[in-house]
């Protein structure tokens, strides 16, 4: 593989495989077509993306979605999956993880020629067997450590995220040059890409996301939403403590890390923060985590999570309502009103 020597990057105590901007070239996008299969979070952010780093883009949609009408509004000219999978020569899995299988076997695998590469975001469906891809085709990945959205804000600010890149089958022995170049027509390498494994992908993303960002990271401010409303003070200031104010506090840790966080709040907090924290979030929470992570590792997540979709979704529907019916939610939509967020 191409790859650039100087992407070898000491980060903390590893040295990870670590690619910038200046290390990788766009070149092995040229004169090919990316299909982009989904036009949601993800996918809305890539065509726009790959399409601003001038490189060819067809778009591949169900026909009288709400995706084909917002695809025409930006622009492209969106196809149906099957003609968008016959047409580009790199294809691009944007759609649900759930919907993924089917999709890939009816549309998009009878429409694959040799040589093509099959780009996912997420390792899910290959990492646990859920698609097959051909033997003559390259098989990549690159999964931005973002929300689609702000994968296309911090491309226009001129930043970029970070994203992990991988390749599960290089048929052409360029899957590297390409997957790599993809990263950087997503602007991604302008933050830094990760040399990874879909196995670490798509482990560390579900891991992650449950014990973290979605899961854990949403228990936690509701709870403590919940807490400062029980001992009686007004919903009002608990979601102004306890939620809005986190993201401020996220947005320190996220550019100055966590010392630097520290070193912009009050003593007071740094004391109260660093004394009590520990206590409020004790090792049982590290104890669960490792519980949640062996079902992800061992598949068990995957396999509930499929039974899940096959079911109609039924769980997840009922969680969300439960969601849109917390006292903070409701709260929270007068005070973003009345902050100017846009709801
Ligand atoms: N969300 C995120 O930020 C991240 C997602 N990923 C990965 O990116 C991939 C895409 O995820 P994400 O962007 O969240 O997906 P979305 O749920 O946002 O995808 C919605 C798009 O998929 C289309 N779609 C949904 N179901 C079907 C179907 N059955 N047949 C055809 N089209 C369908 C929708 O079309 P329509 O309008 O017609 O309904 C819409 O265009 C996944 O692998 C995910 O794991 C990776 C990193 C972050
Ligand atoms: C945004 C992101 O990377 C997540 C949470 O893993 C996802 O939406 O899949």
């Amino acid at each position: 593989m191409g790859l650039n020597a100087g992407a070898l990057r000491r980060v903390g105590v590893t040295v990870a495989q670590i690619w910038k901007d200046s290390d990788v070239s766009l070149e092995p996008l040229k004169g090919r077509k990316v299909a982009i299969i989904g036009y949601g979070s993800q996918g809305r952010a890539w065509a726009l993306n790959i399409r601003d780093s001038g490189v060819d883009v067809v778009v591949g949609l169900r026909p009288g979605g709400k995706s084909w009408e917002l695809a025409t509004k930006d622009g492209f000219e969106p196809k149906p999956i099957p003609e968008a999978a016959k047409e580009g020569d790199v294809i691009a899995m944007l759609i649900p993880d759930m919907a993924q299988p089917e999709i890939y076997e009816k549309y998009v695998e009878p429409n694959l020629h040799e040589g093509n590469a099959l780009v996912f975001a997420h390792g899910f469906n290959i990492h646990y067997g859920l698609i097959k891809p051909p033997k003559n085709v390259d098989v990549i990945m690159v999964a931005p450590k973002s929300p689609g959205p702000k994968v296309r804000e911090a491309f226009l600010s001129g930043r970029g995220v970070p994203a992990l890149v991988a390749v599960h089958q290089d048929y052409t022995g360029k899957a590297w040059d390409l997957v790599l170049a993809l990263a950087k027509a997503l602007g991604c390498t302008r933050a830094g890409v990760i040399k990874t494994t879909f196995k670490e992908e798509t482990e560390s993303d579900l891991i992650g996301e449950q014990t973290v960002l979605v899961g854990g990271l949403m228990e936690l401010l509701k709870k403590g939403f919940e807490n400062l409303v029980e001992l009686g003070y007004q919903p009002e200031v608990a979601y102004f403590e306890a939620i809005n104010e986190a993201k401020l506090i996220m947005d320190l840790i996220w550019q100055y890390g966590f010392y630097g966080m520290l070193l912009r709040v009050s003593d007071t907090a740094k004391y109260g923060g660093l004394t009590v924290g520990p206590k409020v979030i004790d090792e049982h929470v590290k104890e669960n985590m490792k519980k949640a992570s062996e079902r992800v590792i061992s598949g068990e997540f995957a396999k509930e999570w499929v039974e899940e979709y096959k079911k109609g979704m039924p769980t997840l529907k009922e969680l969300m309502e439960k969601v849109k019916e917390h006292q903070a939610e409701k709260v929270g939509k007068e005070l973003r009103k009345l902050m100017g967020l846009e709801e």
